[in-house]
């Protein structure tokens, strides 16, 4: 599976953590992110990782444009709902997309503990069977 992570300022730190505990089923996957946050993970835990540009620079649209060409089964987008730029366009958009191709997206780390053990039981497999 195809797994994108992306994460605002304050919760960049929490998706360090996530990918720490969950390396060795992160490991087992192809891995992308945002310019910044795909530096901590990559930093802190060893793992190969698909570096975009920083989100501000456009690194939300690259993200954006694979969700597009169904090319991500899985977002884990840690928002910060304290700051406003939660509510930035380009932010808003990756959430419409995932809407739109029925991309399992986490925007905080309780969904994404539910996902990350669906996608080790094999609850996205399906992602395989419908992609064009
Ligand atoms: O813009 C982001 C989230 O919308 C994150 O980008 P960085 O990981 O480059 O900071």
């Amino acid at each position: 599976m195809h797994i994108a992570l992306t994460a605002h300022d304050a919760k960049k730190e929490l998706m360090v953590q996530f990918c720490i505990a969950y390396c060795g089923i992160l490991s087992r996957h192809s891995l992308c992110g945002t310019g910044t946050t795909g530096k901590m993970v990559s930093e802190a835990t060893g793992l190969k990782l698909q570096r975009f540009l920083s989100g501000p620079q456009g690194g939300d649209q690259q993200i954006a444009a694979r969700i597009s060409c169904d090319e991500i089964d899985l977002l884990l987008f840690f928002r910060d709902p304290l700051n406003p730029q939660s509510n930035e366009p380009s932010a808003l958009n990756l959430l419409r997309l995932c809407d739109m191709h029925n991309i399992p997206v986490a925007t905080n780390i309780a969904t994404a503990e539910v996902l990350i053990h669906g996608l080790e039981r094999g609850d996205l497999d399906w992602r395989d069977f419908v992609k064009p």
